[in-house]
């Protein structure tokens, strides 16, 4: 026999229970504050915003949420002013993480406009570096569901189970199988820090609302021997699936995303083997690799002002690669294509470039059987000869350009560093690898070691460095500068698929953010500052080329002029810093038009 029960709406002032606290009746609540699914509301990202301490009392006493926060409604500068003295007293960087951690899940608005308020300070502990630690040692810290994890074993089920995620409008996912996190290597399901530190920026950077993203992070299984032994682990303790069954499990994946969101982007990220996929789904879905295309796209934006500031003619250059995996190919193909954009011929933009992998010079007659990927660059000039190591090739090629993409920390010596300055007026130095650990020099070892002439970027963030009196800046080339923006263009033009025209356009876009000031700096990127700007400039590129691939759904946006366009782009954007007031004006105007208004 089943016992019907009624709800009943619960009286204002009489908040019988906690249960009603965490679960609370939705009924009153103005439509866009309403969680948008009846599942539990511990998974409901924003549920807690409700309890923000900066609600008026009215808002409170209409929200039922009255005596369950301490009666003052503050400021959010004394909010703020709470948040940075709590983190002050942290005393290590996984704390730090841990406390935004648990702040984003209390209160995701309160979480953002600190987060776009110090962008420069917080995002090293959101993002890259801090992430990495954080991934290495996630079944140790976890302490609340923020994305979903689904294992081989639901194969057959996926649809079914992607069912279960609480939010109706997801607009985005990244989804990592942690196979290859940063440099760090296969961490298993500890790679979730990963989509959900990628995701905090898309909602930091271009806006797009917390709960329209999902962290997505799937086990098939781990090579990492030490994850099998560890009894915190919370993964699979079975061995990587293989090739043939990953695409199996991934072409499922693929179309139960769709089936549930149409319009859905699908971001790849930290994949050890991530071509297959790229060419496999690229022109069914909105979907691009991160670590391929929005790595390439963001260094090409930097190299284009690098090689302007060199004045050597892109012709000339000769850029080193030390690192040959998904994205230092990535990096050097959509450096050829923008070489190819300033006229040289695909051949000749190919011949600017050296890759360097564990074993040496990446040559065609080396001997051994090139991965696909690699072939593309393999020098054919040598001669028969081969050069073994970086130090072997850098004295073969007397490089303008050296890239690191190798996760080996240190691996630009200060020999190294030092040639670059003998042989160029401005090197350019790119340690790209991640995190901090990993970075092939610092900042401070390419001033020192090339008498502050280094044109710098680096993928995780360096302190700025004073020397011989001077200050200097390093730029940050992480994909951050592109893929809010890449994602966000594809989202508001209902691109159905994210095109090269696209990415190319992403990277494109980001130095024309650099100001006056910062290029006399020669800073090859725009501060992180104005990042929510660049997103939007880099969208705006986005769409635009997305119009010119006719591969865009919103055809009214063609109509627009540019500047019209990023007006309209920024105006979309979700700003933390409007939603508890939104929710004041939501609640005030209902209480005003309703007759059976809670006595305020
Ligand atoms: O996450 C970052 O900072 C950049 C990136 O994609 C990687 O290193 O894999
Ligand atoms: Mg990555």
């Amino acid at each position: 026999m089943t016992t019907s029960t009624t709800t009943q709406a619960p009286v204002a002032h009489n908040v019988g229970s906690l249960a009603a606290v965490t679960s609370p009746t939705t009924a009153h609540l103005p439509a866009h504050h309403k969680p948008k699914h009846n599942a539990p509301a511990a998974h409901v990202p924003n549920r807690a915003a409700h309890f923000d301490t900066s609600l008026s009392i009215p808002v409170r006493k209409y929200l039922q949420t009255y005596g369950l926060t301490p009666p003052r409604a503050e400021s959010y500068e004394v909010q703020k002013k709470r948040c940075l003295a709590q983190l002050a007293l942290k005393t290590t960087d996984i704390e730090r993480f841990l406390y935004l951690s648990t702040l984003r899940y209390n209160n995701v608005h309160l979480f953002y406009r600190l987060l776009t308020d110090h962008f420069t300070e917080l995002t090293p502990l959101v993002y890259t570096p801090v992430v990495g630690e954080a991934c290495q040692r996630w079944s140790e810290i976890y302490q609340q569901p923020e994305g979903m994890y689904l294992s081989f074993e639901d194969k057959g089920h996926l649809s079914t189970i992607i069912q279960n995620w609480p939010q109706q409008n997801v607009e985005i996912t990244v989804v990592t199988d942690g196979s290859r996190i940063l440099g760090l290597g296969d961490l298993g399901v500890g790679g979730m820090g990963i989509p959900i530190g990628k995701l905090a920026l898309y909602t930091g950077c271009a806006g797009i609302r917390p709960e329209g993203t999902l962290p997505l992070t799937i086990d098939l299984g781990t090579s990492n021997k030490a994850l099998h032994e560890d009894p915190l682990y919370m993964g699979s303790r079975r061995d990587k699936v293989t090739q043939a069954e990953e695409i199996e499990f991934l072409d499922e994946l693929m179309a139960a995303l769709k089936e549930r969101w149409p319009d859905i982007v699908i971001q790849f990220e930290d994949w050890k083997n991530p071509f297959p996929s790229l060419e496999r789904y690229r022109q069914d879905y909105a979907m691009f690799n991160d670590d391929i295309q929005g790595t390439g796209a963001v260094i090409m934006g930097g190299i284009i002002g690098a090689v302007k500031q060199s004045g050597t003619a892109p012709k000339d250059h000769r850029a080193v690669f030390l690192g040959s995996g998904s994205a230092g190919v990535g990096v050097a193909k959509q450096i050829v294509d923008y070489f190819v954009h300033e006229g040289l011929t695909e051949d000749e933009a190919k011949s600017c470039f050296w890759l360097v992998d564990s074993k040496g010079l990446v040559t065609q007659d080396r001997g051994d059987k090139l991965a696909e990927h690699k072939i593309y660059f393999s020098r054919t000039d040598n001669n028969g000869q081969q050069f073994k190591n970086l130090d072997e090739v850098i004295e073969y090629v007397k490089p303008t350009i050296i890239m690191g993409l190798s996760t080996i920390g240190g691996a630009f010596t200060p020999e190294i560093l030092q040639k670059m300055a003998k042989w160029n007026e401005r090197p350019i130095i790119f340690p790209l690898s991640n995190p901090s650990s990993k970075s092939e020099c610092t900042f401070e070892e390419a001033i020192v070691h090339t008498e502050g002439r280094a044109l710098f970027a680096s993928g995780s963030p360096f302190q700025p460095v004073m020397y011989n009196g001077k200050m200097y800046h390093g730029g940050q080339g992480n994909n951050m500068y592109v893929f809010p923006g890449i994602g966000l263009g594809t989202i508001l033009s209902k691109s159905v698929q994210v095109t090269q025209g696209m990415i190319y356009a992403s990277g494109e876009a980001v130095p024309t953010m650099i100001t006056e000031e910062e290029k006399q700096l020669a800073l090859l990127y725009p501060s992180v500052t104005r990042i929510r700007d660049v997103s939007a400039r880099v969208a705006l590129h986005v769409i635009r080329a997305a119009q010119k691939d006719n591969v865009d759904r919103l055809h009214h946006l063609r109509e627009m002029d540019d500047a019209t366009l990023e007006a309209w782009i920024k105006d979309k954007m979700y700003d933390p810093h409007k939603e508890t007031q939104e929710l004041e004006d939501e609640v005030r105007e209902l209480v005003q038009d309703f007759s059976a208004t809670p006595r305020l």
